[in-house]
């Protein structure tokens, strides 16, 4: 690994930490098993540094998603709302910026600078951290936690496409019966998918006015009920004012997937924070579909079943269900 930084509290290298990690070789990049979940060596240095060194501020807002589960359309949606007083439609940095350069990951923008924070030094952060490793500053503060999870079907789908985007000698190569049958066993990034909603859905119940626990689907159902509920949960409720005068349905056009897959700044610029082994990311690659259901234009009918049984009997007895 080039840049192994010496962990702040611990006299371990994270070399050291991950040598000593369960591996499992199947997919293109090894991946390693850490407090339950698997991860890429330079996540999982990430997750770790978060760990050792990110401090909880008052007022700090963390939108939290297993992968490919709408985590870019939750930073649009979360950054729109906090900022909405603060530009005008014309110049919110939504219409330039990628709604992850506007919302910072914590364990990847974080770790590589420790200083960053959103246009404006907004307080809200974004992470794919299980909820049991989250940093404990989090998890021991009052901040409230947002967490968006999707059907298991569309979001291994989701990833497939998106793997297949990124630089051809990571990923390439895996055949998709293969990468499926690694997902069903819970080895793919941050992964087992189950075990990640689980945690979060678990926090929600326990703790309801810490954590709000919504689904993508039901997102894409009733926008505006599911709006108006994030927008109070985090703090900044939409009042009736600004109800009467449309500000709802307009945050919700500015996040839609049609607006934000159109705009120069997504179809053809590049990350910028983040930099995966030497590429910078292409926007394009956060917006494909944005649909319910396709799955089906790549899985075929047996594999759908047999993720909605391993979903049914994982999720059995918590009262989850993705219908
Ligand atoms: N605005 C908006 N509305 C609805 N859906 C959206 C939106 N933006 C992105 N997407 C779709 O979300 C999928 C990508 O998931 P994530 O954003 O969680 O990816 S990532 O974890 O941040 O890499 C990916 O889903 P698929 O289209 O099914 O692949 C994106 O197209």
């Amino acid at each position: 690994m080039d840049s192994i930084k010496e962990a702040q509290d611990s006299p371990k290298t994270y070399e050291d930490i991950i040598s000593t990690l369960p591996k499992d070789n199947g997919w293109k990049k090894p991946l390693y098993l850490y407090q339950g979940f698997w991860y890429i060596a330079f996540q999982l240095e990430g997750v770790i540094f978060a760990q050792q060194n990110f401090q909880t501020q008052p007022g700090d807002i963390f939108l939290c998603s297993f992968p490919k589960s709408g985590t870019t359309w939750l930073k649009a949606l979360a950054f729109a709302i906090v900022t909405r007083n603060r530009f005008d439609p014309s110049s919110n940095p939504l219409l330039t910026k990628q709604p992850h350069d506007c919302v910072p990951f914590l364990e990847m923008d974080y770790f590589e600078n420790p200083a960053i924070s959103g246009p404006g030094g907004l307080s809200l952060w974004a992470t794919h951290i299980p909820y049991a490793s989250l940093p404990k500053s989090i998890t021991d503060s009052s901040c409230k936690i947002v967490y968006i999870c999707r059907d298991p079907k569309d979001v291994f789908v989701s990833l497939w496409h998106y793997l297949n985007k990124l630089r051809a000698d990571k990923f390439e190569g895996t055949p998709i019966e293969r990468a499926f049958e690694l997902y069903c066993n819970g080895s793919s990034l941050y992964g087992p998918q189950w075990d990640h909603v689980l945690g979060y859905w678990k926090a929600s119940l326990e703790r309801p006015n810490q954590v709000l626990f919504i689904q993508y689907e039901d997102m894409k159902k009733d926008s505006i009920f599911h709006l108006k509920k994030l927008a109070e949960f985090i703090g900044y409720p939409l009042s009736l004012e600004e109800e009467s005068e449309g500000r709802v349905q307009k945050i919700i056009e500015l996040c839609s997937f049609e607006n934000l897959s159109n705009l120069e700044v997504n179809k053809t610029g590049k990350r910028t924070h983040r930099e995966v082994e030497g590429g910078k990311m292409d926007n394009n690659a956060y917006f494909r579909k944005g649909e319910i259901g396709d799955w089906k234009n790549l899985l075929t009918s047996e594999m759908g079943e047999k993720l909605d049984n391993i979903t049914e009997k994982k999720l059995s007895g918590s009262g989850l269900t993705f219908s």
